[in-house]
């Protein structure tokens, strides 16, 4: 058995829809289709998902909610007519909208993939299993043992099934919605609980790329990467495969492709375990980054004889609720590397606190900062390639503020400013490209 799973822009329009039913059809295996919500397309600039947190935003802000409404409508309702669908979508529409003033954000804003779901299993003639019926939660966490009892019974009923992803249910039956892309994750789950053959994501682009094709052109595809290395390009930012979408596959060690809807017949990108990654010559797997970073570097000489210190910055920052991204350390210094949409409003009070609870000797502040990691199984066993990259960066003009590498780590981080940022994807990519470093002994 295979699950396979649809991204927003595979299920964005009817001429989607039918895509997905040819890919659906073309094998008896795919018994569990998983859908997002409608996504972007030439014609719709605006994700279903983000159009419904517009209307819970237009709901409270008073404005004009009926507008947008109309137009989630529109797109749901063309799709079925479209492909003469005889599903009567109407009702879901009027309950959702009856529901508006009283209902929660997770309700509203699963309900892009509510919509599609039922729409798409109309369209395959599959048994539409709601999420809320099978992925349920306990407060945060996941209740495997709930849900795999759940949906074996649906799947004992029913051969072939479409369930929507990045949502389920509370205990109490409440919408529990997942973070954005979660889709990805509710499939990645499905495909453990069910112990798929193979889990199939697919998406708008031939496999993972070596980089961004946004920032480099005609990228190289990676044909076939670890969990591990997933896991890390993933957390670092390429959109593709949501970050937590890893651990279940990873746990079971089922095989994932990355696959294009649009080019069926290109091969993807194959997710292994390490121990069935033959190796190949690429120093570096892939290259991955973030923008908009704050780094927040604290000074106390001799550090090393007084971790109070840093104990007490450490609780400044946790009753802030700032979570940290990295903590890369110097003599006598931390640096806190946080998410600037976290602390940009909090940074004053973070500050004086710092400087006048703490005992520093000095407190820094480094706004806009980008980082940009390169991935690779080889950068653990030949770190020096990490000085490679920075002699390169530094040689390119690139001001790197910061190295962040680990001595079993699988990638180095740099960090430069903000507007270096396409220009540091660019040369690293150039740079495991076109230099030989066949000659460094491994
Ligand atoms: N390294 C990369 N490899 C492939 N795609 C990437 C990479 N980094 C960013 N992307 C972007 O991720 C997009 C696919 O993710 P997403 O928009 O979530 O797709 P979907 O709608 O299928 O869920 C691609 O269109 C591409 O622009
Ligand atoms: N629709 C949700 C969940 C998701 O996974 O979407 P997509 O497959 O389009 O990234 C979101 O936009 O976050």
């Amino acid at each position: 058995m295979k699950v396979a799973k649809f991204g927003g822009s595979s299920v964005a329009d009817s001429d989607q829809f039918r895509k997905v039913k040819a890919i659906a059809n073309s094998d008896s295996d795919r018994n569990v289709i998983v859908v997002s919500a409608a996504g972007k397309s030439s014609a719709e600039p605006v994700k279903v998902t983000d159009l419904l947190i517009q209307l819970e935003d237009a709901k409270s802000n008073g404005t004009d909610c009926q507008r947008i409404f109309d137009h989630i409508s529109d797109r749901v309702l063309k799709i079925r007519d479209e492909l003469n669908l005889d599903v009567n979508i109407e009702n879901d529409l009027k309950e959702i909208y009856s529901k508006l003033d009283s209902c929660s954000h997770d309700y509203l804003v699963s309900r892009g993939e509510y919509l599609t779901g039922k729409l798409m299993a109309a369209y395959l003639g599959y048994y539409f299993a709601d999420a809320k019926d099978f992925m349920i939660f306990d407060r945060e966490n996941f209740d495997y043992q709930a849900s795999e009892k759940r949906i074996k019974e649906i799947m004992a009923a029913h051969e072939y099934i479409v369930a929507p992803g990045f949502y389920g249910a509370n205990e109490d039956g409440s919408i529990h919605l997942m973070p954005r892309g979660g889709s990805d994750i509710s499939g990645s789950i499905l495909a453990s609980l069910l112990n798929a053959s193979l889990y199939e994501n697919w998406t708008d682009v031939s496999g993972i790329l070596m980089a961004d094709p946004r920032i480099v052109n005609h990228s190289k595809k990676i044909d076939v990467l670890t969990y591990d290395e997933l896991q890390e390009l993933s957390y670092m930012g390429i959109g593709v495969f949501q970050e937590e979408a890893v651990r279940p596959v990873r746990e079971k060690q089922i095989p994932t492709k990355i696959l294009n809807t649009n080019h069926p017949e290109d091969s993807g990108t194959l997710v292994v375990d390490s121990a069935a990654k033959k190796s190949d010559n690429n120093i570096i797997t892939g290259i991955a980054g973030k923008k908009n970073y704050t780094v927040i570097t604290i000074k106390k000489y001799q550090l090393n004889k007084h971790i109070e210190v840093l104990q007490n910055v450490l609780s400044v920052l946790q009753k802030f609720h700032i979570s940290i991204n990295y903590v890369p350390s110097g003599m006598d210094s931390f640096s806190f590397l946080c998410r600037q949409s976290e602390v940009s409003n909090k940074l004053e009070a973070i500050l004086l606190k710092l400087r006048n609870k703490c005992g520093l000797d000095s407190v820094e502040v480094n706004r806009d900062i980008a980082l940009v990691a390169a991935v690779s199984l080889q950068l653990s066993k030949r770190p020096a390639i990490a000085g490679k990259i920075l002699d390169y960066l530094d040689n390119s003009l690139i001001n790197v503020r910061l190295v962040i590498q680990e001595g079993s780590d699988i990638k180095v981080v740099f960090g430069v400013s903000n507007e270096d940022y396409e220009k540091t994807i660019s040369k690293i990519y150039r740079e495991a490209m076109f230099r030989d470093y066949k000659r460094i002994p491994a």
